[in-house]
Formats: C-alpha cells, structure tokens, sequence
C-alpha cells in the first residue's frame, strides 16, 4: 500500500496536541482563566462535566511524554502555547512562570532530537478578553498581535516554525454560531465576523514573526474537507458550492489574496463581516506553508433551512468512527489536489489527521486499535498519491499524540496513538502507535 520512497526526505514525521487538551495544571504556576475553563465549568457544555483542569497531566510528565515520542521516532511535534499561560489577563501583565514553562518544553523537546512547530492560538482565548467581546470585538486583534510578539521574541531563538491559528472554522462558527463549542454563542453573523478577526490577527501576526526572522517558516492551519452534492441537481449542486464556502473558501480565498467568496456572501449579505480599508492586504501577508487538517468529508444538499440553504446528508459509508465522521481517505487527496491547484502553496503540512475508536486497555497495558492503524494507513495514501502528482506536502502530524479532552466530548472520544489512563496518568502505545512509530523509523531511514 504505502511506498515511502515517494515521501520527501526531510519530511516531518509527527503527532499533534494542543495546550488545553493535554496540559492540565489548569490553576497553576499563575495561568489565567481560559474561555474553554468557562465553558467546560458550565454545567451541560461538555459530556460528564469533563474539563481540562488535569487532563493528560502534560504540564507536569512532559519530559516522559517526550522520551516516549523519541522512543517512537518520530522528528517533529506540534503544540499549542496557552495564551492565558503567558498573559493571564490576556494583555498586559506577563506570567513569568508561564514563559517558563514553553522554554522547559521546548527545550526539552529539542534536547530529543524533535522539531517543534508551535501553534499560537488553538481555542483558549483569555477570558478577560471574552469579558471585552472577545474575537468578536476587533480590539483583540491588536491583544493576539502583542501576545504573538512575546511568545515569538521568548521562544524564537529555539521555535522556528509557527501556526498562527488553528481552525478558525471551528473557532469562529462552532463558538459564535452553533454555540457548540467556547464561547457558547449562537449568531452567525457575530460567527463571520469572528472569522474576519481571526485573518486579520493571522496576518499581522505573521508580520510580527517575520520581523522578528524573516527565516523562520509561518502558516496557518485550516479544517478542509470536499463538500459535495447530494444529486447532481442544479439545487444541489449551488447548495454544494454554498457549503465549500461556508468551510473552505472563507478562509482559503482572503488568504490567498481572493477576497471573501461572492457565492456565499451574495447569498448572504446581511451576515458579511464588516472589513476595514487595508484589512484584505493584511490577511493575504505572504506565507511559507499551509497546514492542513482532515478528518472527513460533507455531503450537501439544498435546504429551506436559513442562512445557507444547505443542509448535511449522512454519507454512505461504509465504516464510520466513533464520533460517526464516514472514513473517507480520498478526501484528503482531494483537499490536497484542489489547494495545490487552486491556491498553490509552497508548502503544505497534514497538520491533523485521525480517529476516534472506542478503544479498550487489556490487562497486559496493550489497545489492539486495527481500525485507527488501517485509517491512517489510508489516509497517508492518499498523501503519497497526492505528493506523487507533485502536491508539495512535507510533513504528516497524527492526531494525537496522547489521548487527551476532545472538547466538547471530554475524554470519552479517544484520537490517541497512545492510550491515556487517566486514574492513574499511565501512558499505554497502542497498535497504531507501534506501527506508526515502526513506518517513521522506515521513513527515516532509522531501522
Ligand atoms: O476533533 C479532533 C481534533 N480536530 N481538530 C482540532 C483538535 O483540537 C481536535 O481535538
């Protein structure tokens, strides 16, 4: 199935996390209160009233957690930095102690041989600035600027490639529109707007890490899936087109100097984000990467149901996950084509890719999860097929390291290569993690 020859030589064989889903010590060492803290405190927003207040325990076992990911092989990690770590109150004053903390964890990363790409904002904003409308009010634009600047000016010298977002799909429309997600809100204008924001601190912030070395590598990640019609009915059809803009083109069209997508705000005018002079030149700031994150793709057809006319069709299948997202590698390779096509990046990283099962620790400390092993099989497939039509994709981070919070989940719903007891914080490699670990060490040349 898989020809590794195909894959670049210097490509990075990872896994990712982020800072409140791993983390825990959530009241420590001087960390502010997030709006994921708000959120999952919140009686009925997250299953069984999880929250990340110890989760995997990160803050404290990370060297372990480290050593083990050497032991597995693998050359790169991505990781989120906690904005209320370093500016509790989301400006202002700074949190020694949580600057600290990134430069033991980034040294110690680099003390295994592991290459950190860093993301700047993966979900937690500072609830004080949730207090001042939060990404909604445009003031916290100018707040992720000056935080991007002390993390990038502390950690700089060692970090030298960054994400400036994770997902604003998900920030912005499952925070502010399906209210599913921190900060709970249902309005979908305040949704689009949210959106606008998260571009416009995406640019400026890349400005700042430019600035800071202009050699270091800086992108942003994006949740891409196909949106495709329910019938080839021109209803359909338009309905189709409607939702790739709704999940794709909202971000990938300003970012690459487009605009915002007509076929989406002509349909919905009243929702358009307010865009100020210059805003547009500043959300297309030059990039050198694009990451991607995958996980399934959308079947669409027309609806009465409004803003958008559209609504989802359950895909056929056959195999679904325990979060029932249908298993569908192609449309990775699709994503990957149609960005390589359509938007050319230089580079592009699988930023994400991975599955929930419902996995079951036996009494020896082994989690036999074929079905996750077999999904990422595939799904690197359909990376080799694409980098083999000359798609520049340099880099595969599985989603997850460890299993961890899944939001508004909570710890049910497992995406970890390795198995997290959490009674006892004991860390258990599954199947899929051998395997991955014995196809990276392949990979790189290391058995
Ligand atoms: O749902 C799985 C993952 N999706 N992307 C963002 C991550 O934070 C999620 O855990």
């Amino acid at each position: 199935m898989l020809d590794l020859n195909v894959f670049p030589p210097n490509f990075r064989w990872g896994t990712a996390t982020a800072a409140y889903q791993i983390e825990g010590a959530a009241h420590e060492d001087g960390r502010g209160i997030s709006i994921w803290d708000v959120f999952s405190y919140t009686p009925g927003n997250v299953k069984k009233g999880d929250s990340g207040d110890v989760a995997c325990d990160h803050y404290h076992r990370y060297a372990e957690d480290f050593k083990l990911m050497k032991e597995l092989g693998m050359n790169s990690y991505r990781l989120s930095i906690s904005w209320p770590r370093i500016l509790p109150k989301g400006r202002g004053e700074i949190n020694e102690k949580g600057l600290a903390f990134y430069d033991r964890l980034i040294d110690e990363l680099l003390k295994n041989g592991i290459e950190p790409y860093v993301t700047l904002y993966h979900w937690d904003l500072p609830q004080a600035l949730q207090q001042l409308g939060g990404w909604a009010n445009r003031d916290t634009v100018d707040a992720f600027e000056e935080y991007a600047r002390i993390v990038v000016n502390r950690l700089g010298d060692r970090v030298k490639n960054w994400i400036t977002h994770n997902e604003p799909w998900c920030a912005a429309f499952l925070g502010h529109g399906a209210g599913v997600h921190a900060p709970g809100l249902k309005d979908v204008g305040v949704s689009m707007q949210v959106a606008h924001h998260l571009l416009l601190s995406h640019g400026k912030a890349v400005r700042v890490i430019k600035e800071h070395d202009s050699s270091h590598k800086v992108g942003i990640t994006l949740i891409l899936g196909p949106s495709h019609a329910a019938s080839d009915s021109p209803e359909d059809v338009a309905a189709a087109a409607r939702h790739d803009a709704f999940l794709n083109t909202i971000y990938l069209d300003p970012l690459y100097g487009k605009g915002y997508p007509r076929v989406l705000f002509d349909h919905i005018p009243a929702l358009a984000p307010k865009v100020q002079e210059g805003d547009l030149e500043i959300i297309a700031t030059e990039t050198d990467f694009l990451g991607v994150n995958y996980y399934q793709r959308s079947i669409v057809k027309h609806s009465e149901q409004l803003p958008f006319n559209f609504d989802g069709v359950r895909p056929p299948g056959p195999e679904f996950t325990f979060f029932d997202w249908e298993v569908y590698p192609k449309g990775l390779y699709e994503v990957l084509t149609r960005v390589h096509q359509d938007y050319a990046p230089k580079e592009i990283f699988i930023t994400e890719n991975g599955a929930t099962f419902e996995d079951t620790l036996t009494e020896d400390g082994q989690v036999h999860d074929e079905q996750r092993r077999f999904y990422i099989e595939r799904h690197l497939k359909s990376v080799q097929d694409a980098i083999s039509e000359g798609v520049p994709v340099n880099g595969y981070f599985a989603w997850s390291f460890l299993d961890n919070f899944e939001w508004a989940e909570g710890f049910e719903k497992r995406f970890g290569l390795v198995y997290v007891d959490y009674a006892t914080q004991n860390r258990h490699v599954k199947d899929s993690g051998k395997w991955y670990s014995k196809l990276v060490k392949e990979a790189l040349g290391a058995v």
